[in-house]
């Protein structure tokens, strides 16, 4: 191969660096997503490893340290991306796996540089020891990953698996090949080559990894526009989002859509009487006793205020005001300390199903609200559906 390693060196040396301070500043806005400080500085020891790789092999005295410390950062630099991930990923991080490679990546780099120099099995022995944590650091990408940042867990995965393979390729290589001559510097195939290769799915990973956070962020803004922020429910935007996605399921199979519309009763008197934060954790328990009684495939969300919203799929308006029954019964028995007093709350409720009023969203809202209305109306603590307010009711 015609390449100059040690421009090719310089030149890694720098991309690295420019990582380093590109995951450094990306770490200053991240908030509480953690990993992204590890990952800088794993591109700060992998800029200083292929700094110190410059010297190895030159005529210099002490040049043989080059190679222990610069494998050592490279070492050091790909167990802060591990712990880097598993941090991201909140998972618990293997310290002491992590501390035997390091101390296996110094000894032999001891023993095969400085006290017995043995280049080709110095080679071998790395390449095994790199291919072990590059398959450590893939399967902790591509196993247990967030459904929306597959793709970015995917790309920056098979970028290890890809360098994890080429590690193993090259100590085969290396071993059937006996008579090849082997050194960082010496521009063979077998050699340049696959320094080149994984240095560049290196960089490969650091793309990847910046997509993860990308991708991360991306969610986390998501959530956060799509939720409500006192009762962890979804918002209004989120369910009208969803009703669009229901209205088209429920044309294409014909199922029913039912809607819930829960008002909680006397809520200002609530808060007049213990003021906003007690009226929060009304909020807070009701949507938590919601929330717990609903399928996976139901949605339920915080309409605005102290109304809340339930979209129920493949359920008819009979089967909906069952559920009314058994939530409202629910809320009635529950009770709320608040210091010294025990507060009970109820809650009205109006039911509708598509099968009288359509699929459009707006329209299942306002047939809902009649029937809540009409609950308040009599009384209160109690559920109306829409189709038992009568014929007269107009829509
Ligand atoms: N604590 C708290 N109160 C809220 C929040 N959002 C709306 N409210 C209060 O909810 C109350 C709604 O009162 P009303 O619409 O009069 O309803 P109500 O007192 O429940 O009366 P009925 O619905 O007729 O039984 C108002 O006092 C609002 O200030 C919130 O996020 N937290």
């Amino acid at each position: 191969m015609g390449l100059d390693v040690r421009t090719v060196m310089v030149m890694f040396s720098m991309l690295a660096f420019m990582f380093f301070c590109l995951f450094e500043l990306a770490s200053l806005r991240v908030g509480s997503i953690r990993g992204v400080r590890q990952w800088a500085i794993a591109n700060l020891c992998m800029s200083l490893g292929f700094s110190l790789a410059y010297f190895y092999g030159q005529t210099t005295p002490g040049h043989q340290w080059a190679a222990v410390v610069g494998l050592t950062l490279f070492a050091v630099g790909t167990c802060l991306q591990l712990t880097g991930i598993l941090a991201f990923k909140k998972q618990t991080i293997p310290w002491g796996i992590l501390i035997l490679f390091v101390a296996m990546t110094i000894c032999q780099g001891i023993w095969f540089s400085v006290i017995n120099p043995d280049t080709r099995m110095r080679a071998i022995v790395n390449s095994l020891l790199f291919f072990s944590i590059y398959t450590v650091c893939a399967r902790a990408l591509l196993v247990k990953i967030e459904a929306s940042q597959k793709l970015a867990y995917w790309f920056t995965g098979a970028s290890f698996a890809a360098l994890a393979l080429l590690m193993l390729t090259r100590a085969v290589l290396m071993l059937l090949s006996p008579d090849a001559e082997v050194g960082l510097h010496v521009n063979t195939s077998i050699n340049t080559l696959p320094f080149v290769v994984a240095s560049l799915l290196e960089f490969s990973v650091a793309f990847g990894l910046l997509l993860m956070l990308n991708h991360r962020l991306i969610a986390d803004v998501y959530q956060m526009a799509s939720r409500d922020a006192l009762t962890g429910a979804m918002n209004r935007r989120r369910i009208e989002e969803e009703a669009v996605r229901l209205r088209a399921r429920c044309i294409r199979t014909g199922e029913p859509l039912a809607i819930m519309m829960i008002d909680i009763d006397f809520f200002k008197s609530i808060n007049d009487r213990y003021g906003h934060p007690a009226g929060d954790k009304v909020l807070r328990a009701i949507a938590d006793i919601a929330q717990k009684s609903i399928r996976a495939e139901d949605y339920f969300a915080r309409y605005g205020g102290e109304e809340f919203c339930m979209l129920l799929t493949s359920t008819t308006e009979s089967e909906a005001l069952d559920l009314a029954e058994r939530l409202r019964l629910a809320f009635a028995e529950f009770t709320l300390t608040l210091g010294k007093e025990q507060l009970n709350i109820t809650v009205s409720i109006g039911v509708a199903d598509s099968s009288m009023v359509g699929l459009e969203f707006a329209d299942m809202v306002t047939a809902a609200d009649k029937a809540l209305y009409c609950a308040k109306e009599n009384g209160r603590n109690r559920v109306i559906t829409y189709s038992s307010m009568g014929a007269g009711t107009t829509f």
